[in-house]
C-alpha cells in the first residue's frame, strides 16, 4: 500500500474533480490511518466534486433545454418527413430527444473532460452518505487533530444539524462549546441553504411586530425557497433518479419503448413534485413545514399590510388565492384592500413567479394523476392545495379513504403543533416522558434529556461555588423562606455572570446557565406556544438542602402548594391573577440537576391544594414544564437529606416583562470573552478540555466502508 493516498497527488484546485466516491474512499482510508491533513484534503475534495457534478448537470440541463429547435442538425432534419398523419409528432419528438442527449453528453465532456457524462452517475448509496453529511463528521475529528478548532466546530455543527439525535456528536458539541478558544461564529452550518435563516428571522421579526424589518427577510426566504425548488427540479433529470421505485420496477425495465419513456417521465415528474417537500424540510428533520410556500405568502401579505403597502399586500393575497381560491380570510383581506385602494388598479395581479409556479405544478399533477388512474403508477401529492377537480373521480374516493385510515389507525389525534414540536425535540435530543394526560392534568409535561450528566455537573459546581462565595462575604446558610428545616441558595444569571467576571465561579458554568435557559425556552415555546413567542422573564438556579438534625418528624413541605401566576384560594379553588402573584408569568419550567437527596419530589394537586394528582421525581436533565395558572397548583415535598438543585424558569408572552438581566449577563460574558481572546492562546484551552472522543463505532464503519469502496474500485 502506498503511504501517500493515490487521490491526493493529483488534487489541484479548479481542475475538474475526480469521482467523488473514489475521493471519499481515499479520504476515509487516510482518516483511518490517522493521516489527518490528507484526510481533510481528500474529504473536502470529495465534497467539492459532488458539488461540481451537481452544478454541471444543472447548467448543462439548462443550456441544452434552451437550445432552439433550429439546432437540430441537418442529418436529423433531412430525414424523410411525414408531416401529417397520425404519427407525425413521433419522429419530431424522438429526433429532438436524440439531439438533446447529444447536447448533454457534449456539455458534460466539455466541463469534466472526456467521459464526463459517465462521471455524472453517482451511486445512490454515496449520495445518501453525503445527504446525511457524514463527511463532516470525519472532517471535524480530523480538524480537531490538526488543532484547527474553528474549522472543527463548523464541521461538527454542520454534521449535528443534520443528525440531531447523534449522541456522540451531542457530547462533542457540548465540549466544543465549552472551549473558549472557539469563536461563537464558528458554529455555523456550512450546508443549509440560507433561506432557512431568512425564514426564521423573518418570522421572528414579524412576531415582534417589526414588519418593516421582517419584510426583506421574508422576501429573501421566498426567493430562496423558489430558487431551491428550481435547483432541486433540475436534479430530477439526473441519472441517479433512474432507479425505478420498487413496485414499478417490472414494468419500467421490461416495457417497450413508449412504456419505458412514460415510466421514466413519470418518475421525473414525481421527483419534481417532491421538490416542494424537499425545500420545506429542514436538514435533520423528518417533516416538511406544512404549506411552506403559501404560508410564506400569507406572512408577506400580513407584513405588507402592517407597513401600509396595500398594493404589495394585495399582490400577495392574490397569490394566496391562486393556491386556495376559497380561503375566507384571504377573500376578506382582498376586498378590504380593494376598498382601501379605491378604484381598481389594472396592473395589480398575483405575483408572476407564483403564477408560473402554480401553472407548471398543475400541469405536472394532471399527468401524474392521469398515470395513476390509467397506468397504475403511484404519486404522493405533497401539496394540500391541489384542487379536488384535478383528481380523477375514480381516485378521489380511494385517496380520501387512505387519508382517513392513516389519520386514525396510525396516530392518536395530536395537537396541531406536533410536527414542529417533534422536530424541536429531535434537534435537542430530548424525549417526552409524560404528557398532560399521563400527568392527570392539562398543560403540563415531563421531558428528559435536556442536559448531559457533565452539564449537570458544571451547573451544580456553579451553584456550589456561588454559595461558597456568598458564605465568604458574610451571609451564610440562609434559611429557606418556605421551611425552617432547609437552607436555600439562589443564583440569578446576572449574579452568575458577575461572579464569573470576578473569577469566583467558572465562566463556562455561567455561560452554560444562559445557554440552558434558552434551551428550555425554545422547547417550552415549541410545545406550548408554537404560534406566539415566549420570553424568559426570570431564571433562577435554586438549591434546597436539608439542615442536619432537624428532620425528625418533619411535617412541612419544602415548598407549599401554590400556583405561579395567581393567588390560590384552596377553599374555593379560585386563583386570583393579581399581585402579589407574578401575573405575567405564562409558563413555568423546572429543570432538575440531580437526584442524590431524600424527599423533594415535585407534585401537582387539585385546586384544593390537598389532592395530589401527579408526582415527579427530579433527576439530571429532567424538565417539568407547565402553564403557570390555577390549573397547575404544585408543591415540593420536604428535602430530608442532601441538597436538591434545580433551574427554575418562568416564561412570558409579554415582551415588556422579558428578563433584561439575561441580556446583560450575556453581554458581560461576551465582553469578558473578547478581552480574553486577545490574551489567550489556543493550547491552553485544549489542555483544559478533553478532546472529543473519536467516533469509534463510526471509525469501524468507516473502515468497512472504505474497504467496500476500495473493493469496488479495484473491480472497476
Ligand atoms: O423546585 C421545584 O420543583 C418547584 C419550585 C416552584 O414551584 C417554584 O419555585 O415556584
Ligand atoms: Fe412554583
Amino acid at each position: 500500500e502506498p503511504s501517500e493516498p493515490p487521490g491526493l497527488a493529483s488534487l489541484s484546485p479548479g481542475a475538474p474533480p475526480q469521482a467523488p466516491d473514489l475521493l471519499y474512499a481515499d479520504g476515509l482510508r487516510a482518516y483511518s490511518a490517522g493521516a489527518w491533513a490528507p484526510a481533510v484534503a481528500l474529504l473536502r475534495e470529495a465534497l467539492r466534486s459532488l458539488e461540481v457534478l451537481g452544478r454541471t448537470r444543472r447548467d448543462c440541463g439548462a443550456s441544452c433545454a434552451a437550445e432552439p429547435d433550429a439546432a437540430l442538425p441537418a442529418q436529423l432534419l433531412g430525414a424523410p418527413q411525414s408531416a401529417s398523419g397520425p404519427r407525425a409528432w413521433e419522429p419530431l419528438l424522438l429526433r429532438a430527444t436524440l439531439r438533446r442527449a447529444e447536447c448533454l453528453t457534449q456539455c458534460a465532456a466539455r466541463r469534466l473532460g472526456p467521459g464526463g457524462a459517465a462521471r455524472l452517475r453517482v451511486g445512490s448509496a454515496l449520495r445518501d452518505v453525503f445527504r446525511r453529511r457524514e463527511p463532516y463528521n470525519y472532517l471535524q475529528r480530523a480538524y480537531y487533530q490538526l488543532k484547527k478548532l474553528d474549522l472543527a466546530a463548523s464541521a461538527a455543527h454542520t454534521f449535528f444539524v443534520a443528525n440531531p439525535t447523534h449522541l456522540q456528536m451531542r457530547e462533542d458539541m457540548a465540549k466544543y462549546r465549552r472551549m473558549s478558544g472557539i469563536r461563537p461564529q464558528s458554529f455555523q452550518d456550512l450546508v443549509t441553504p440560507p433561506y432557512w435563516a431568512a425564514y426564521d428571522s423573518g418570522l421572528e421579526l414579524l412576531g415582534q411586530q417589526e414588519a418593516a424589518l421582517a419584510l426583506p427577510r421574508l422576501e429573501e426566504a421566498l426567493q430562496g425557497s423558489l430558487a431551491h425548488v428550481e435547483s432541486c427540479r433540475a436534479g430530477c433529470e439526473g441519472p441517479e433518479e433512474q432507479q425505478p421505485a420498487e413496485e414499478e420496477e417490472e414494468e419500467g425495465s421490461q416495457g417497450g419503448l413508449y412504456e419505458a419513456i412514460a415510466g421514466h417521465w413519470i418518475r421525473v415528474l414525481q421527483c419534481r413534485q417532491h421538490c416542494v417537500a424537499d425545500t420545506a424540510t429542514r436538514p435533520g428533520r423528518s417533516f416538511p413545514v406544512p404549506d411552506f410556500i403559501p404560508s410564506q405568502l400569507r406572512r408577506l401579505q400580513e407584513a405588507y399590510a402592517q407597513v401600509g403597502n396595500v398594493s404589495k399586500a394585495m399582490e400577495n393575497v392574490l397569490s394566496v388565492l391562486l393556491f386556495y381560491p376559497e380561503d375566507e380570510a384571504a377573500k376578506k383581506a382582498l376586498s378590504q384592500y380593494q376598498t382601501e385602494l379605491g378604484e381598481p388598479r389594472p396592473g395589480l395581479g398575483p405575483r408572476e413567479d407564483i403564477q408560473r409556479f402554480i401553472l407548471r405544478s398543475l400541469g405536472e399533477k394532471r399527468q401524474l394523476y392521469y398515470a395513476m388512474e390509467h397506468l397504475g403508477t403511484g404519486f404522493k401529492d405533497p401539496d394540500s392545495w391541489t384542487p379536488a377537480a384535478l383528481i380523477p373521480e375514480a381516485l378521489r374516493e380511494k385517496l380520501r379513504e387512505d387519508q382517513e385510515k392513516r389519520s386514525w389507525d396510525q396516530e392518536p389525534p395530536q395537537p396541531k403543533s406536533l410536527p414542529y414540536w417533534k422536530d424541536v425535540l429531535l434537534l435537542e435530543g430530548v424525549t417526552l416522558t409524560q404528557d398532560a394526560q399521563q400527568l392527570n392534568g392539562s398543560d403540563r409535561a415531563v421531558l428528559d434529556g435536556l442536559l448531559t450528566p457533565a452539564e449537570c455537573g458544571v451547573l451544580l459546581q456553579l451553584a456550589k461555588d456561588a454559595a461558597e462565595a456568598g458564605a465568604r462575604s458574610g451571609y451564610r446558610g440562609r434559611r429557606s423562606p418556605h421551611s425552617p428545616h432547609e437552607r436555600f441558595e439562589g443564583l440569578t444569571v446576572l449574579k452568575a455572570a458577575q461572579l464569573a467576571r470576578a473569577g469566583t465561579v467558572s465562566k463556562p458554568g455561567a455561560k452554560l446557565l444562559l445557554e440552558v435557559s434558552e434551551r428550555v425556552r425554545t422547547l417550552t415555546q415549541a410545545y406550548f406556544s408554537p404560534e406566539r413567542p415566549l420570553h424568559l422573564s426570570f431564571t433562577h438556579l435554586v438549591c434546597r438542602s436539608a439542615i442536619e438534625g432537624e428532620q425528625e418528624q418533619r411535617m412541612d413541605l419544602s415548598h407549599p402548594v401554590h400556583a405561579d401566576n395567581c393567588v390560590l384560594d384552596p377553599d374555593t379553588g379560585d386563583c386570583w391573577r393579581e399581585p402579589p402573584a407574578y401575573t405575567y408569568r405564562d409558563y413555568s419550567g423546572l429543570l432538575y440537576l440531580n437526584d442524590d437527596f431524600k424527599g423533594g419530589d415535585l407534585f401537582f394537586t387539585q385546586p384544593n391544594a390537598l389532592t395530589v394528582t401527579a408526582q415527579v421525581r427530579p433527576r439530571c436533565g429532567r424538565l417539568v414544564a407547565f402553564s403557570s395558572g390555577g390549573e397547575n397548583p404544585h408543591g415540593v415535598w420536604a428535602v430530608t437529606r442532601g441538597r436538591r438543585c434545580a433551574l427554575a424558569l418562568w416564561h412570558t408572552w409579554a415582551p415588556e416583562h422579558r428578563e433584561l438581566e439575561w441580556t446583560e449577563a450575556k453581554e458581560l460574558l461576551q465582553e469578558e470573552e473578547e478581552e480574553e481572546e486577545e490574551e489567550e492562546e489556543e493550547g491552553e484551552t485544549l489542555s483544559r478540555d478533553p478532546s472529543p472522543e473519536p467516533p469509534s463505532h463510526k471509525l469501524q464503519r468507516a473502515q468497512d466502508k472504505a474497504g467496500k469502496l476500495l473493493r469496488v474500485r479495484e473491480e472497476l
